[in-house]
């Protein structure tokens, strides 16, 4: 029994040390942890459990049968995160280059079948060269085998993606696919071809970083939803946000009973509006107010800043926050963040996270790049998102909500369940200007004073509509509330709709615009 005992452990310290202990050295001087000391930070003390530890891949060609390496460059499990289960897989770049083979392939798809039958979430942590070159046609199996996996868990489990390290060619859809991806400052990339082919077809010189790093994915493709410094940080920020999430589809978020608010903040909210309507403000500070202290955390921080988007707590539930932002573009609703706000109420309502909308646009953005890229087609994703959502859904005005755009940001009419407005919202087809301007055409060109006829006008539509009160007549909205009442009347909305139970016609699936 001793001498069997002794090969388990020989074969599990031979399993440990991965691709060995200089790849391991190399892997710490480039600044990342290997695929298990990732695992052991992601997870709760002494909770992980491996699987397929001492599986390797099948392949002789080009001398891979003389390189093997038990687990075959992926370790997978599962564990706890604050006593939660979850699965995850941590791709391992010291063995071969986490390079993606038909076994690999498989021990992460057998994960994710048993996180789907046990409804639990997974959690992949990235660092590969992508397919297993040697391996062909098998290891591309292998990815779409993954991916087609990622869809159909997609709205069933949260997903996370956390890029650590490289994730090339079609690589790149696994995370895509998932509802998250965290990224890590100068040591992951995302692309679809590199650098080098990137020259050879288009002529551009560019690098790694700056096609594909955590920057540009959070700022320009909008693919990278968080950015950390480093592998430390990064995990702590994945276990800090499923705290906010879900297991699954059918079940709530986890309830923060000892959340704190300090009431002071109702005090000062009404402070937050600038006199001149014209003038912005940042939202991000109205929200803060309104939620429980210190429980936002915003998502695609860095992409189309003119929307905000993010979890935050209400008397310790989780709920989706989704708000123009005026210190961006005067929170106008363009292309890119009408797919962040699209993707987002996406996601809150698959799995049960009552949204909260604050809204401040004075439209969508103008102009020829915007039609010609499909403002019409994206804008409509929002709508479509908020329409086809059945989770509790209030929206707060707290200042312009013009034309289209508010009917878009979670109006009554599209399905919301408590709209409020402030004293300070101006619920019109457009501001008071641009409206004179069309109504009172021929009347102001007549005019002995233009510009004095056209001031007077303005002021004539902005007594009229620049106001919640038309609204609220019409029972448009349902209330016209102090913003210091704010929190206390959206935390009874909740409450109220704790039990909602909405059904959508039966079909097969809707035609989202995409
Ligand atoms: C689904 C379709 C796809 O995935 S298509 C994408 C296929 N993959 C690629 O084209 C990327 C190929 N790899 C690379 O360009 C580099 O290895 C990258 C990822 C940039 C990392 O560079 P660097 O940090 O310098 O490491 P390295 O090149 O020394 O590699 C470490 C060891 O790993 C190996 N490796 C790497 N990628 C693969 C791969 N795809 N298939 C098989 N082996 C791979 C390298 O050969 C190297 O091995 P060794 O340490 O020299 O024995």
């Amino acid at each position: 029994m001793e001498d069997i005992n002794k090969k388990l452990i020989e074969k599990r310290e031979e399993a440990l040390l991965g691709g060995g202990q200089a790849r391991i050295d190399s892997q710490h001087k480039k600044g990342k942890l290997t695929a298990r000391e990732r695992i052991t930070l992601l997870l709760d003390e002494n909770s992980f459990q491996e699987m397929g530890m001492f599986v390797e891949h099948r392949s002789q060609d080009f001398g891979l049968d003389k390189q093997k390496y038990p687990g075959d460059g992926v370790v997978t499990g599962y564990g706890t995160i604050h006593g939660r289960p979850i699965y995850v897989f941590s791709q391992d770049f010291t063995v071969l280059g986490g390079s993606l083979s038909e076994t690999y392939a498989e021990k992460i798809c057998k994960i994710m079948d048993l996180a789907m039958k046990s409804q639990t979430p997974i959690i992949g942590l990235n660092d590969s060269g992508g397919a297993r070159i040697q391996e062909g046609v098998v290891s591309l199996a292998g990815y779409a085998d993954i991916f087609y996996r990622n869809t159909k868990a997609s709205g069933v489990i949260p997903q996370l993606s956390v890029i650590m390290g490289p994730c090339a060619g079609g690589a790149v859809y696994s995370p895509a696919l998932t509802d998250f991806v965290f990224m890590v400052e100068d040591t992951s990339y995302m692309f679809v071809t590199g650098p080098n082919v990137v020259k050879t077809v288009t002529h551009e010189e560019v690098t790694s970083e700056d096609l594909g790093g955590a920057k540009a994915h959070a700022e320009k493709s909008g693919v990278n939803h968080f950015t950390s410094p480093n592998d430390v940080t990064v995990l702590k920020e994945v276990r800090d946000l499923m705290t906010y999430l879900p297991q699954n589809w059918q079940s709530l978020a986890p309830h923060k009973k000892n959340f704190k608010f300090d009431s002071k903040k109702l005090e000062t909210i009404s402070s937050i509006l600038p006199e001149n309507n014209n003038m912005p403000y940042d939202i991000r500070e109205v929200i803060d107010q309104v939620i429980d202290d210190e429980s936002f955390r915003e998502v695609h921080k860095d992409f189309a800043t003119n929307i905000v988007v993010g979890f935050a707590r209400i008397e310790g539930r989780t709920i989706g926050v989704v708000a123009n932002q005026p210190i961006s573009l005067a929170g106008v609703l363009d292309i890119d963040s009408s797919r962040k706000g699209a993707r987002f109420v996406r996601f809150c309502d698959a799995f049960n996270i009552p949204l909260l909308t604050f809204e401040d646009v004075p439209g969508f953005l103008p102009g020829t790049d915007q039609e010609w890229n499909g403002i019409i087609a994206h804008g409509a994703k929002l709508l479509y998102a908020f329409s086809e959502a059945t989770v509790p859904r209030v929206t707060v005005i707290t200042r312009k909500a013009y034309g289209g755009a508010f009917d878009v940001m979670n109006s009554k009419n599209i399905g919301a369940d408590f709209n409020f407005a402030w004293p300070t919202a101006e619920i019109a087809v457009m501001g008071a200007k641009g409206a004179a301007e069309i109504i009172f055409r021929r009347e102001i060109a007549a005019a002995a004073d233009p510009v004095a006829k056209l001031t007077e006008k303005e002021a004539e539509y902005a007594e009229m509509f620049a106001n919640p009160y038309r609204a609220a007549e019409r029972g448009i909205i349902d209330d016209v509330i102090k913003p210091s009442e704010t929190r206390s009347r959206v935390a009874n909305a909740f409450k109220i709709l704790e039990n909602k139970k909405e059904e959508l016609p039966m079909k097969k699936h809707g035609n989202i615009p995409m």
